[in-house]
């Protein structure tokens, strides 16, 4: 393609047509022939339907994205590329004659293949009324006209995406990095997709993948110009060297892998339970740091019997807070007792909790919760330990009920004396959670959080680490080293799949591009 391209511009030279560095731009734009140009003209509302806004946005891809503009502004003439022009929109009518006003719109071409899907695509920023939106959309569907090759039709889900990703503009793990950029809901989100939308994990990809090509080469000399397979002296340091950079190579997967892991956290969400006994404030410090009345606060024992959850955006961070149950060892009541079981149960599956302790009571005054604490459930669980209630007694007191707690749980978590009627110590705690959350993600001044796809991760695991595991296993199976060179083959067509860059493509777009959003 791209020597085809240079081709066409070679010719334009040589007939003498080029004369500025402008016209040699345009040339080649022109000379560009997207992979998508048999495909249909696709058109979408690109922000939000049905919804009341200043303005709302229509986006174009296609080949006839300019006979659209032509149709609806009534105007011969392309507008000046990558500007932003006022234009009139009309109904398209047949005699191209009648004027009946759709909108006043600003327009904007941007001829490919500099644009974000390669093809020509046009923007139309129109009034976001929903009945303007539906006029304007309406009538670009019209403009299709089979009969004169005209094909005109809404676009699917993440379709734009899927042209760009056609034309090369993205690789798959850069189309992935925008679509978990839209899905971003915290800013810990937004940052930890970074490293796929700015293209830092396509090159991690690449380099990989260079070197597996690398050390498959090595084999397969040996394989072609060895003695039968069998490994004499040289052959064997070779192999021995590709044995050892596959080794390093593995361990960097695996060490990314754990990072990705751990990373997952921020974008599922932390679960974070808050438990203690009946009546220690732990309803109370849910309401202040979610900044709203989400759980019933009273001075009865017992108030809240169930659990119950809220999701928190605490300083960027998606925190799913558990309330439950207070926990005590000695109790009849049937509901309660279900109660205690269904909160033990959330401290268990939670990633972080949080014990909540009434200062007012001198400490823990229920067995129960250390037992619970130290059971082997908890034993690996992150910690941190509220003192809840200080506005109640004097500094030494506190001081004192915080060594004692200090003791009690072993150092296993900071123990954060804060009170929720004033306020005191919640700024602590919050930052304390943050860096509880960052410890767990891996996250440091180094190292920010970096997130891919279900899709990435299953690939890293079952075909790129698999295959290198394979590989070194071909040692202890006596070195077969045709059976070893597939092995590599097997991880490098993972990082192909991963990048898009595999043949059997076809069948991973699928799963990346159903996800996105109409108009992306
Ligand atoms: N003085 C003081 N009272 C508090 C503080 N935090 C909570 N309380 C009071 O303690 C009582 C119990 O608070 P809740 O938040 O309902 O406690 P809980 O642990 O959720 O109680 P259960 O639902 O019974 O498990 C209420 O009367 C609160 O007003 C605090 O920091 N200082």
């Amino acid at each position: 393609m791209f020597l085809q391209r240079l081709g066409t511009i070679s010719h334009f030279r040589n007939i003498g047509k080029l004369n500025s560095r402008e016209q040699y731009i345009r040339t080649v734009h022109n000379a560009f022939t997207p992979s998508t140009i048999h495909l249909p003209t696709i058109y979408a509302l690109a922000t939000p339907a049905a919804q009341k806004s200043a303005i709302a946005v229509i986006r174009i891809s296609g080949s006839s994205s300019r006979y659209i503009y032509h149709r609806l502004t009534r105007r011969k003439k392309d507008p000046t590329p990558r500007m932003m022009m006022l234009r009139n929109l009309y109904k398209p009518t047949k005699d191209n004659l009648t004027k009946n006003l759709l909108d006043q719109s600003l327009v904007s071409l941007f001829p490919g293949p500099q644009s974000f899907t390669g093809e020509d695509t046009l923007e139309l920023y129109i009034h976001g009324g929903t009945a303007v939106a539906q006029s304007v959309l309406e009538s670009i569907g019209k403009l299709n006209d089979r009969s004169n090759n005209i094909n005109i039709r809404y676009a699917e889900a993440g379709e734009f995406s899927k042209r760009a990703f056609q034309n090369q503009k993205f690789d798959l793990t850069e189309v992935e990095g925008i679509r978990d950029l839209i899905d971003a809901e915290t800013e810990s989100q937004r940052n930890s997709v970074l490293c796929s939308f700015n293209g830092s994990n396509k090159k991690l990809f690449e380099n990989w993948r260079k070197q597996l090509v690398n050390n498959e080469a090595q084999l397969t000399a040996v394989i072609d110009f060895g003695d039968d397979n069998d490994i004499d002296s040289d052959n064997y340091k070779i192999f021995s060297n590709v044995e050892s950079s596959a080794r390093i190579l593995k361990k960097d997967i695996e060490d990314f892998v754990t990072r990705v892991d751990r990373a997952n956290l921020l974008q599922r969400g932390l679960k974070l339970a808050l438990i203690g006994e009946p009546n220690v404030g732990k309803s109370s410090l849910l309401n202040i740091l979610a900044k709203d009345d989400v759980s019933i606060v009273s001075n009865i024992p017992g108030t809240t019997r169930d659990t119950i959850d809220r999701v928190i955006d605490l300083d960027g961070y998606k925190v799913i807070f558990c309330d439950t149950a207070g926990i005590r060892g000695n109790t009849d009541d049937e509901i309660e007792q279900i109660g205690i079981e269904r909160a033990t149960l959330k401290g268990e599956r939670s990633d972080v909790c949080v014990i909540v302790v009434d200062a007012s009571k001198g400490g823990i005054t229920d067995p129960k919760i250390i037992d619970l604490v130290n059971s082997e459930t908890f034993k690996e669980k992150p910690l941190a330990i509220v003192l809840n209630k200080i506005d109640l007694l004097d500094s030494e007191r506190i001081d004192i009920i915080m060594d004692h707690l200090k003791n009690t749980f072993k150092g296993r978590g900071a123990v954060l004396p804060v009170s929720c009627n004033t306020g005191e110590g919640i700024e602590i705690l919050v930052t304390e959670l943050i860096q509880t959350f960052k410890d767990m993600a891996l996250i440091d001044d180094q190292n920010s959080a970096i997130t891919v796809s279900q899709r990435i991760r299953e690939i890293l695991h079952n075909d790129v680490l698999y295959g290198l595991d394979a590989f070194l296993m071909s040692k202890k199976l006596g070195n077969d080293l045709v059976m070893a060179s597939e092995d590599l083959k097997y991880a490098i067509d993972g990082i192909g799949k991963i990048t898009g860059s595999y043949v059997g493509v076809e069948e991973v777009l699928g799963v990346v591009f159903s996800t996105f959003c109409v108009g992306k």
